[in-house]
């Protein structure tokens, strides 16, 4: 038996850093960029004492990883542990494939009967090429989309597309489509979104070791949406993977039945208030320029710590602009679509200046102009996410002439201003979340 499934990237429009706080919402998109990840039955090594999950990422160097499971005592759930691969260089750990397989198989044996053991099998990750900036050098199979980078996933240039949010998510969301019946686990339907984002927000945040806003992970689970976050404090009370009763809890949070209030989750998903006019769509702007964004989060936070009056005035506004941005996206109307970004766009500098950190850089600024006062059918942009250097976002005509333009565009402003690589990407803006996928269309090599 095999399974698929895919998970969207994402790109948070609008209510950076706001997102973190519950009182705020975030604008975020999800991706036509997305990951697959496909579930095959293997046949168990007989007289092996462990079972054994293998796990491969074949556009990638030495990716891949093979884990032993077992149910621990006293329901401290499925602990997994990584076993020597089997190939000649063994592979170095990936704290989001292993975390989320603990915490998928801890939930599925809490729903599985006693008596059903959880049968080994192999999983495969497949990503699209927007993910990563590597110039992809071929197909890992013939008559297969997906590219072989040839390098390690450590040389890997990510895009910022949230690649572990979307793994995470497909994983997660594979293996219980896999293991579970239809009747407790239905990834179409709402409960489904629901239980897969409760448990990949968990092990999500239990991989990266902290806990940020998850709105990437909402994004990878429902798509599109108006992101209101969880209150962290629903994932302080699940203790570690093996302990006594941590599949108990690992249930009780991810089914939101807990009794004590603040267990259980308070995220609003808003889906079907965002879209973009038809005939436009959001496009990415890799910007590769070299430059550090580590500590952006902190120092805004510390100027909102220092400045709580001022900071919750400009905080207060930009979600006024944000949510003006969300509901002008779809306008008939150009020109209020234009000036909602620009609405945005000009409190964002303002908390860069107030907080002394680079949100919307003078170069963005320069770039985001330029493109949408050169190129016909863009309507405007912004630095997506946290901002800085890395990304600009433009709502586009979405058309072949108009993404020409934009190409050509972003040529000659590189050989005009010499300092970095701005590239479009092949990323648009999409809908939909995480659905279920038909093995088939992956090719001969990875149907069965
Ligand atoms: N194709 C893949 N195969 C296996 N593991 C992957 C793959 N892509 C990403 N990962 C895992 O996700 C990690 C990258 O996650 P990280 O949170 O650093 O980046 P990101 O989610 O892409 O970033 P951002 O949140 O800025 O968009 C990798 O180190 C690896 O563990
Ligand atoms: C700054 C923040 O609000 C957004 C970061 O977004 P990105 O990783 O730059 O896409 C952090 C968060 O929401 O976890």
């Amino acid at each position: 038996m095999s399974t698929a499934v895919s998970a969207p990237g994402k790109v948070l429009l609008a209510g950076g850093y706001l997102v973190l706080d519950r009182t705020y919402t975030g604008l975020v998109f999800g991706l036509s960029a997305r990951i697959h990840v496909l579930v095959h039955d293997i046949a168990s090594s007989s007289g092996v004492e462990i079972s054994e999950i293998i796990v491969h990422s074949p556009q990638f160097q030495a990716a891949s990883w093979n884990y032993g499971y077992n149910l621990v005592k006293e329901r401290g759930g499925v602990h997994v542990t990584q076993l020597q691969g089997y190939s000649a260089e063994p592979s170095s750990r990936n704290p989001f494939v292993q975390t989320a397989l603990e915490y998928a198989l801890t939930y599925i044996s809490t729903v599985l009967p006693a008596s059903q053991k959880i049968e080994p099998t192999k999983l495969t990750i497949l990503a699209d090429d927007s993910y990563y900036s590597n110039p992809p050098q071929s197909t890992v199979t013939p008559d297969s989309r997906f590219s072989d980078f040839n390098v390690t996933l450590k040389q890997a240039h990510k895009t910022g597309l949230g690649s572990s949010a979307a793994l995470v998510t497909a994983f997660t969301g594979a293996l219980l489509s896999h293991y579970l019946p239809r009747s407790s686990f239905d990834l179409a339907s709402t409960e489904g979104k629901n239980i897969l984002h409760n448990l990949a927000q968990a092990a999500h945040c239990a991989a990266q070791g902290k806990v940020g806003s998850g709105f990437d992970v909402a994004a990878a689970v429902y798509g599109t949406c108006i992101y209101r976050r969880f209150s962290p404090s629903i994932l302080s009370s699940l203790g570690e993977p093996g302990s006594k009763d941590f599949a108990s809890r690992v249930k009780s949070v991810v089914d939101n039945t807990s009794t004590m209030k603040h267990e259980n989750w308070d995220t609003e998903i808003s889906s079907n208030s965002v879209s973009v006019s038809k005939g436009y769509a959001l496009v990415m702007c890799d910007v590769d320029c070299g430059s550090e964004t580590v500590g952006m989060v902190k120092k805004v936070l510390e100027w909102r710590k220092n400045d709580p009056d001022g900071s919750k005035k400009l905080w207060d506004a930009l979600q006024i602009s944000n949510e003006s941005l969300a509901s002008a996206l779809s306008s008939e109307n150009k020109e209020d679509v234009t000036s909602a970004f620009s609405a945005v766009r000009e409190k964002i500098r303002e908390m860069g200046t107030a907080s002394g950190v680079p949100i919307e850089p003078a170069e963005q600024t320069e770039l985001i102009d330029a493109v949408t006062a050169a190129v016909p059918g863009v309507l405007g942009g912004v630095v997506p996410g946290a901002g800085g250097y890395d990304a600009i976002v433009l709502l586009a005509q979405d058309d072949e002439a108009t993404v020409g333009n934009i190409n050509n565009f972003l040529k000659k402003w590189m050989a005009e201003h010499q300092n970095g690589v701005v590239k479009l990407l092949e990323a648009k803006g999409e809908l939909e979340g995480a659905r279920l996928e038909d093995v088939k269309v992956y090719g001969k090599g990875f149907a069965s």
